[in-house]
């Protein structure tokens, strides 16, 4: 077995939300998309005089998704990741009327088995797998990506990542060059360089998700070129990026800038009722559609002229 490098931090950092009802699934959506470990809701007038219970119907949901106000607390497996989720949000527009109560480091004295029990093999098409280091390859996983858990966002469970890769792994990318802008762990810079593309890039504003890439491309014997957003230089032939709605509308003209003659530009991270607002960004410079969608999220793809 490979050591699980990432599984060395004891502490889980616990970003505690307070929110209105209206917000409440909106916010566990993007929290779910920024890798929370867990995400649990709670009545923030609990125990006191104003409590209010939600009662379903014996065996369906619960009526409404949160309390007029809730408590919503997610865990992240660093300090980093539970900032940035914090900024992040704080960006978008459902995040009116929320505030961030506390943003703390809690114990967890078995994290490791935590994690392992959270994180199994996930098949992204019949034969590609991302596998932990912990686990056996599948029978069926012809194509495989070794990848823990960690310090960066990407390891195949979230539909805004496996929409991503179901794409790179139906795309001929032998002889192009490949951008992974926002790589995270460099899942999808790893999985391109694993489906034939011979010069891939990988870069991040977070200089631990650059290492992370790294090392992950490392573990997977390929070779990427990673670093801080500098290093995109254009044009590339596929510009992939996962990262919300309102970080790549604002990117719009130097993403579509990115893209080569007849290349791609793939956008993930982004909730089906943000999809017409980026379309809308891009269009001076790209036509993009929905080309895959998975829990209500969206894959947002352009081929420029
Ligand atoms: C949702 S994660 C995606 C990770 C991985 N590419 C995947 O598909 O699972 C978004 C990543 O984008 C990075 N990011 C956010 N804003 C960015 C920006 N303006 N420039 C570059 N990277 C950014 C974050 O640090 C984070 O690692």
């Amino acid at each position: 077995m490979e050591p699980a490098h990432t599984l060395a931090a004891p502490t889980l950092f616990e970003l505690l939300l307070q929110a209105p009802e209206a917000q409440v699934e909106a916010l566990s959506e993007a929290l779910d998309a920024l890798d929370a470990l867990s995400v649990s809701v709670t009545d923030a007038d609990a125990q006191t005089p104003v409590e209010q219970a939600l009662f379903g119907e014996p065996g369906l949901p619960a009526p409404k998704a949160g309390w007029q106000r809730s408590l919503v607390q997610a865990l992240f497996a660093s300090e980093a990741a539970a900032c940035e989720a914090q900024q992040l949000l704080r960006a978008q527009d459902f995040f009116e009327g929320c505030e961030v109560c506390a943003l703390r480091p809690v114990a967890d004295t078995d994290w490791v088995r935590l994690t392992q029990t959270q994180f199994e093999p996930v098949p992204i098409t019949p034969s590609f797998w991302i596998v932990p280091s912990w686990h056996e390859v599948p029978a069926a996983a012809l194509q495989v990506i070794r990848l823990d858990p960690g310090q960066a966002f990407g390891t195949g469970t979230h539909p805004t990542t496996r929409m991503c890769l179901r794409w790179i792994a139906q795309q001929p990318l032998a002889g192009l060059r490949v951008l992974d802008y926002g790589c995270g762990s460099g899942i999808l810079a790893i999985a391109a360089a694993k489906f034939a593309a011979p010069l891939v890039d990988a870069v991040d504003i977070d200089p631990v998700a650059v290492q992370t890439a790294q090392f992950n491309a490392v573990h997977n014997q390929v070779q990427l070129q990673t670093g801080l957003p500098d290093l995109a230089q254009g044009p590339y032939d596929v510009v992939l990026a996962n990262i919300l709605a309102t970080p790549l509308k604002l990117m719009a003209p130097l993403l579509a800038g990115l893209v080569g003659r007849a290349g791609h530009l793939v956008l993930s991270g982004i909730l089906e009722r943000q999809a017409s607002e980026l379309q809308a960004a891009y269009a001076p410079w790209l036509s993009l559609q929905i080309a895959d969608a998975e829990d209500g999220w969206v894959l947002l793809t352009a081929r420029a002229p």
